[in-house]
């Protein structure tokens, strides 16, 4: 469904090359020549030219919600989405202040948020309880790829070429801990954590829910589909399917916190190439985001015990990817500024 091109690696030498040019001792700039580099490969060599960068949030309910599974009530998200709109969220504060424009995506929330800045993308008010019977049809699956590529190829088209994605959605980290444990044959307890700040009573209630409907759901090992439709999301599928058409169009995936991993998951699993793709902002406080980011071999930028989602350590990122593109672009070559230390 996707075609997701390799990166052409027979230009790794060339960047490479430019990168040791620059006036600095040889690796000198760590983590950010490797930043560099992916960029120079993706939006290519001779200049990386960052168009338009993008925050995509996609929001969407949960009926595992209405077990408590969350500090908040399900009418949180459709009232955040409404804070987003209005320019009053973490996250607006953030873009603001790295230059990125925000889309929000109604993919499924329960209460209707009438607001042209929004786009309805909406499967339905919130997916069903996926302790009790599968989140979603295997239909809602396929119609929520095909939504999600169409949101951001709509920026694509534009000439956004850099996207951040976010998301909100009361409950779902109980979903993306289930869809990790279901697709990656973990532990429960490996992959579920406190979400929004939730207690112990209702950390142990949360585990054994999801125990107990991958007991009766079973695991997607080989089956990602498979697994979006019982553990669902309706943001997190429609998340997978704008991933891989950001990375088809060859732009680049910032992925923010452990919801957003677990969709980068999910595209990989489709479309393998699309990992070429992605940076890694942050690493959140959420435990099983370690793990994830192990499995996927990612290097976050940042480690800054967020554990809010929203994209914030996307944009948070930003700045880095900002810099690494500059010196990449502009900064001098020892021949260039007549330094001679090598
Ligand atoms: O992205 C993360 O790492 C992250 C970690 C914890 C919580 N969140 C946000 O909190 C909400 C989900 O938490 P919960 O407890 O309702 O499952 C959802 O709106 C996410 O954006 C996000
Ligand atoms: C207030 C609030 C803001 C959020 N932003 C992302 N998830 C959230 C969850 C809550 C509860």
């Amino acid at each position: 469904m996707f075609q997701v091109k390799p990166l052409s690696f027979s230009d790794e030498l060339y960047i490479q090359n430019r990168i040791d040019q620059k006036t600095k001792p040889i690796g000198a700039l760590g983590k950010l020549e490797n930043l560099a580099k992916q960029l120079a490969l993706i939006l290519g060599r001779e200049k990386v030219n960052i168009q338009l960068p993008m925050m995509l949030i996609f929001a969407g309910d949960h009926g595992i919600a209405s077990e408590g599974v969350s500090i908040a009530p399900s009418e949180v998200t459709a009232q955040m989405v409404t804070n987003f709109l209005n320019g009053g969220a973490a996250i607006n504060c953030f873009c603001n202040s790295v230059g990125m424009t925000i889309q929000v995506i109604d993919c499924g929330i329960i209460n209707s948020v009438n607001d042209e800045r929004l786009m309805i993308q909406s499967l339905g008010q919130g997916t069903r309880n996926f302790s009790k019977e599968p989140a979603m049809s295997a239909e809602a699956v396929e119609e929520g790829l095909l939504l999600g590529a169409r949101a951001a190829r709509s920026q694509l088209e534009k000439g956004c070429n850099v996207f951040g994605f976010g998301e909100m959605g009361i409950g779902n980290t109980s979903s993306a801990s289930a869809l990790m444990a279901a697709l990656l044959g973990l532990k429960v307890t490996d992959c579920v954590g406190r979400g929004t700040g939730i207690d112990d009573r209702q950390y142990q209630k949360k585990v054994s829910l999801i125990e107990s409907a991958l007991s009766i759901q079973g695991q997607f090992l080989e089956d990602p589909k498979g697994a979006l439709a019982a553990y669902g999301g309706f943001e997190i599928v429609q998340m997978v399917g704008a991933m891989l058409a950001v990375a088809e169009a060859g732009g680049v995936i910032i992925v923010d916190g452990f919801i957003s991993s677990v969709a980068a998951l999910f595209a990989y699993k489709l479309a393998n190439n699309t990992r070429d793709y992605m940076i890694f902002g942050h690493q959140s406080a959420e435990q099983g985001h370690q793990k994830l980011l192990s499995y996927l071999c990612a290097e976050p930028l940042l480690s800054l015990d967020l554990r809010l989602g929203e994209g914030t350590g996307a944009a948070l990122a930003l700045n880095l990817i900002h810099c690494a593109a500059a010196f990449y672009n502009d900064m001098a070559s020892f021949e260039s500024a007549g330094v001679t230390a090598v």
